[in-house]
């Protein structure tokens, strides 16, 4: 089995979720198309909430950001002119979604709406998270060991909450010390590491970040944090140029902890 040994400085360990400790195909064949199927219906059921309002702003506000973009799909702000009215404008949120899902884009606004329609789902039961075998003995190891471990993923923190608290190995939050999601700064932005840093307390060089994506863990890597790429069935590629240059993991299980036996 490959080892890669943890520097001794590191003290937390940073994971991405997506392509990293859950399969791409859980988020891709179940999650995503739970929203696609759903966007509409779950716009119509909870419109009138304060916080399904809340996400229609974020997502109006992106969408003005987003204007210049090849496709892009605008939402009309609110003229209050009856039922005809509403129903183009859920159209509009919902063109907006599938639009944005079908670039697999990262913007708050979509994963803030995400995580409230997912929420439903996760807490009736009808869906569990699902976690790589390596994962959960791996990161109990880390923790008796004295490491810190950490969330950052595009998905938001609710999200993340979901998912750790209703996976198939039962209830694994109370195995994270804390989660960081795209408020924070996006995941390709060195920028939102030094963030992170100082939000745990601790130096960049502290952390180490496992994920499966290259630009990923080079925006870690500028900004003095280790990182390596975790290679799992189901990810993209890497080039040979990223194989080489990376530490490459395929399981938790071949992280080594000097401090752990
Ligand atoms: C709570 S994760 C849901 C999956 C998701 O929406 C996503 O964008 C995953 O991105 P990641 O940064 O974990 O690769
Ligand atoms: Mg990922």
């Amino acid at each position: 089995m490959v080892v890669l040994s943890v520097p001794a400085e590191v003290t937390v360990i940073l994971l991405d979720i997506e392509g990293t400790t859950t399969p791409i195909a859980f988020v891709k064949d179940i999650l995503f198309p739970y929203i696609e199927e759903n966007v509409k219906e779950y716009l119509q059921t909870h419109w009138e909430e304060e916080e399904c309002q809340q996400d229609v702003s974020l997502l109006r506000k992106q969408a003005e950001e987003d204007a210049h973009l090849d496709g892009a799909v605008p939402i009309p702000a609110a003229s209050g002119n009856g039922v005809d009215d509403l129903q183009q404008m859920i159209q509009a949120v919902v063109d907006n979604v599938c639009w944005q899902m079908s670039l697999d884009r990262k913007t708050t606004a979509l994963k803030q709406l995400q995580g409230h329609m997912w929420r439903a789902a996760f807490t009736a039961g009808r869906m569990k998270a699902e976690f790589f075998a390596d994962v959960v003995p791996a990161v109990r190891k880390w923790r008796e060991a004295g490491m810190k471990v950490y969330i950052y993923s595009s998905g938001s923190v609710e999200a993340q909450k979901l998912l750790f608290g209703h996976s198939t190995e039962g209830d694994i939050l109370e195995l994270v010390d804390g989660h960081f999601d795209t408020k924070i700064g996006r995941k390709v932005e060195s920028e939102s590491y030094r963030k992170i840093a100082d939000s745990i307390g601790c130096s960049t060089n502290n952390i180490l970040f496992l994920t499966d994506v290259t630009r990923e863990a080079s925006a870690a890597e500028e900004a003095d944090v280790h990182v390596a790429v975790v290679v799992r069935p189901g990810n993209a590629g890497l080039r040979d140029d990223e194989k080489t240059y990376y530490s490459l993991i395929t399981s938790f299980s071949e992280l080594y902890l000097p401090s752990s036996t």
